[in-house]
């Protein structure tokens, strides 16, 4: 175990030192692509400005034969474009125990690791992975000679790393987040979708049967019954594991592209659960992760009336014919946190905003 003491010591000789406070910058789309795939590496200049997070994706998805590309692809993406002072550069390195991630983290960070905000780790298991890339990380930014710290973020995808997801939040300073790996989990679980994120029609609860004539349950009848929401438990455990830790909760890959109905309904599910934003695998889920990721005006206006109700910010008082009091002005003002936080980086929402208010 690592003292208290020692929690924010730099790992090695001239590495940066840890943040204390993983900064709240607006990641409401973490936005993959395969940097091996030349028309989507195209478009990653174009997207700057329009996304929260580009991510250069390394691992799964990009072919074994492209891994090199893609890391290469990345190196030369990191070098030439500008990201602007609102897009941030992440990427996804593969496995620990795959045979290219020591490349992977020895070429990024020496390459680009100025420019490199957030490493994301797959499959992490346990506290011991992250304390592995701590180290490792601490190495090579003091080889390259790199002024901050470079994040890192958890990829929540296998039983263990969900029975130890306390631990791996706080397994480091440099721990910005965890993000729900739905497929391979799923997998790894031994659940039986085959989907990649979203719910499942076979996962519902149906209504009591109701008494037929003769007095005896009709289980024939029709009986309305809801889909439920596979993901609940792990998010919510995601959820209180990164908020425990003051590091941010996200929604991870929703595979139904063309469902875009059922994509926004995960992606709100999860907002208002606690997650402050989730992947986007196609160009088209881009504007959904905005929508939802950020507050209403309708919430936004709301929050600044019980704001202003409350006063010093105790007591109880009705709005709309409703109770408001200490508790529920807490619950408005992260709305309000999080709008103005929005506001800062995102001129359309900074408008509609104050067209509320005014
Ligand atoms: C379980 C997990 O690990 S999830 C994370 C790993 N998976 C990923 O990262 C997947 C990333 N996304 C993709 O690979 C692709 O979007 C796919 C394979 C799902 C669909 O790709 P396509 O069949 O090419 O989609 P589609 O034809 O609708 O694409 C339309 C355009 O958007 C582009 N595009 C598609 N996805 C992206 C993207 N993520 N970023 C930028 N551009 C994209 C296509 O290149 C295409 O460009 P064009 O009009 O110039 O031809
Ligand atoms: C997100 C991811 O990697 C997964 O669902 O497996
Ligand atoms: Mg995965």
């Amino acid at each position: 175990m690592r003292p208290a003491k020692d929690f924010f010591a730099p790992l090695a000789v001239g590495a940066p030192a840890p943040v204390h406070e993983v900064p709240a910058r607006p990641a409401r789309m973490i936005h993959f692509f395969d940097p091996s795939n030349p028309k989507m590496a195209a478009k990653v200049p174009d997207m700057v400005g329009t996304v929260d997070v580009l991510l250069g994706n390394l691992e799964d998805a990009v072919k074994a034969e492209s891994k090199e590309a893609a890391r290469e692809g990345l190196v030369r993406i990191g070098r030439d474009t500008d990201f602007g002072e609102h897009t941030q550069l992440w990427t996804r390195v593969n496995a620990l125990d795959s045979p290219w991630v020591l490349d992977d983290l020895t070429t990024l960070v020496t390459e680009i690791g100025d420019t490199l905000d957030v490493i994301m780790v797959p499959k992490v298991q346990g506290p011991e992975d992250i304390h592995y890339v701590d180290r490792l990380l601490a190495q090579l930014e003091a080889k390259a000679g790199i002024e901050r710290p470079i994040l890192v973020h958890a990829i929540l995808e296998t039983a263990r790393g969900v029975a130890n997801v306390e631990e791996i939040c706080g397994a480091s300073p440099r721990m910005q987040g965890i993000s729900l790996g739905p497929a391979d989990l799923a997998a790894d679980r031994r659940m039986k979708t085959t989907r990649v994120g979203g719910g499942h029609p076979g996962y519902l609860v149906r209504q009591d049967p109701v008494a037929g004539a003769d007095g005896t349950p009709d289980y024939a009848g029709e009986r309305p019954h809801f889909q439920q929401d596979l993901w609940h438990y792990t998010i919510a455990r995601m959820v209180d594991a990164c908020a425990m830790h003051g590091i941010f909760p996200y929604y991870g890959p929703f595979g139904d592209i063309k469902d875009t109905v059922a994509c926004e309904d995960q992606f709100r599910n999860a907002f208002l659960l606690g997650c402050v934003g989730t992947w986007t695998l196609h160009p088209v889920q881009v504007d959904i992760a905005k929508r939802v990721f950020s507050p209403t005006a309708e919430d936004v206006a709301h929050a600044r009336r019980v704001k202003e109700a409350m006063g010093d910010g105790t007591g109880a008082v009705m709005l709309d014919g409703k109770m408001e009091d200490d508790a529920s002005l807490k619950q408005c003002l992260v709305i309000l946190e999080l709008a103005d936080r929005l506001a800062a980086t995102d001129p359309e929402l900074a408008e509609l905003y104050a067209q509320k208010e005014a």
